[in-house]
């Protein structure tokens, strides 16, 4: 008989901390910790969170009873590195020196890699990403931003926006290689892939599309160089407009929807507004990434929290539904699909990737000039 293997799963979300442990495939339980927009204002950066972010999986586990000696590993969901390669990384002293000194960007998936390293390391198991959001499969006409120094960068739900495309077209008897699908992730962030051929081949990442609860998504460019050249913001403070303190925690003071919703249920007309505009910009994303395969979509899918709300799916799909028939799937499927890709490591089905960290900037530009006097 084959041993149980029991995995710990973390998925750090801009706007709750989400953990499951599995055994083998039957999930033993799940939990959830919301964090609100006030709980986290007096953090500077999502490093700062790790702490907080950590008692509050410690607790959670205490409270099931659950003894981590059983674990046969821990796999986190994986953040904002340099573009990488679908599927599993081990986590490496590479991999934490990156994303606790210089992640490309601040978002709470940084600590996916983080917190499963240091649950797992003093058990001496290994901590995997799977699918991280970084995943990068982007066509090479799709990488201009209109100047040469600012290259786009993909950077999306990975693991849920897969793992939902492949479920809806399962159903119907299709694969994902063989279909156009657009996809569109609502929750803390919003972001969204057109999957052509089986491959992410456009991305509306969290800085180029709709604005979401807490995130800004695409801003007016000029606007935001004199803002950030003001006396009012300096780079953390801009940095945090974008993401953390934008979208509906700007507007409104929440990056919770289901409070705007209820604040629209009273009759608040300005949420009212700001939701339909949320709802507007994704909608308009969704019709963006519909041109990259010349508007031969097979399906749009949406998904993630927000896809549970009927008001905002309703809002979307009036606009969209004339591309192509709109799944709507809310919820995600991410604890599952990083345990589902850990038990194929595991199991010595799928090889995993080694993370080598991109040279410090100092030392590459020593390097360079070592090269140039060489
Ligand atoms: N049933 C629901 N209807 C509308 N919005 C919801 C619902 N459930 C959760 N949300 C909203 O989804 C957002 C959080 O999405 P979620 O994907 O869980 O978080 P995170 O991005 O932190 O992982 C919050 O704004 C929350 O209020
Ligand atoms: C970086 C894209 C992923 C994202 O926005 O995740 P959350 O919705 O969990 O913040």
């Amino acid at each position: 008989m084959t041993e149980t293997l029991t995995i710990l799963t973390i998925n750090p979300g801009s706007t709750s901390t989400k953990i499951a442990v599995f055994a083998d495939e039957t999930r033993l339980f799940e939990r959830k910790v919301d964090h609100s927009a006030a709980d986290l204002a007096p953090f500077d950066t999502i490093g700062d969170q790790f702490a907080m972010r950590k008692a509050a999986i410690v607790a959670a586990l205490k409270e099931e009873g659950f003894d981590l000696a059983s674990l046969a590993a821990v796999a986190g969901r994986g953040g904002k590195l340099p573009p990488l390669k679908r599927g599993a990384y081990v986590v490496n002293d590479d991999m934490v020196e990156f994303l606790r000194h210089r992640p490309i960007d601040q978002h709470a998936s940084n600590l996916g890699a983080l917190i499963a390293y240091d649950v797992a390391a003093p058990l001496g198991i290994p901590a995997f990403i799977y699918d991280a959001v970084v995943v990068d499969e982007m066509d090479d006409i799709a990488r201009f931003s209109g100047v040469p120094q600012l290259t786009r960068r993909a950077s999306c739900h990975v693991l849920n926006m897969r793992a939902m495309a492949i479920k809806v077209l399962k159903r119907d008897g299709i694969r994902l290689e063989d279909a156009n699908v657009v996809v569109c992730h609502m929750g803390g962030g919003v972001t969204a892939t057109v999957i052509s051929g089986g491959r992410m081949i456009d991305v509306l990442s969290d800085e180029e599309g709709p604005f979401s609860p807490e995130r800004a998504g695409r801003v007016p460019c000029r606007q935001l160089v004199d803002l950030c050249f003001s006396k009012d913001y300096d780079r953390k403070s801009a940095t945090k407009l974008m993401r953390g303190v934008g979208g509906l925690v700007a507007y409104l003071g929440t990056n919770s929807a289901l409070e705007v919703e209820a604040r629209i249920d009273r009759g608040d007309a300005e949420a009212d507004l700001v939701y339909r505009a949320m709802a507007y910009q994704i909608a308009k994303g969704i019709g963006e990434l519909s041109t990259v395969v010349m508007g031969k979509v097979d399906r749009i899918v949406l998904t993630g929290a927000i896809a549970h709300s009927k008001r905002m799916t309703d809002l979307v799909v009036e606009r969209v539904k004339f591309i192509a028939p709109v799944e709507i799937v809310p919820g995600e499927n991410e604890l599952e699909a990083l345990a589902a890709g850990t038990l194929r490591v595991l199991r010595g089905e799928e090889a995993p990737n080694v993370f080598v960290a991109p040279p410090r900037p100092a030392t590459a530009a020593r390097d360079r000039s070592r090269m140039a006097h060489a």
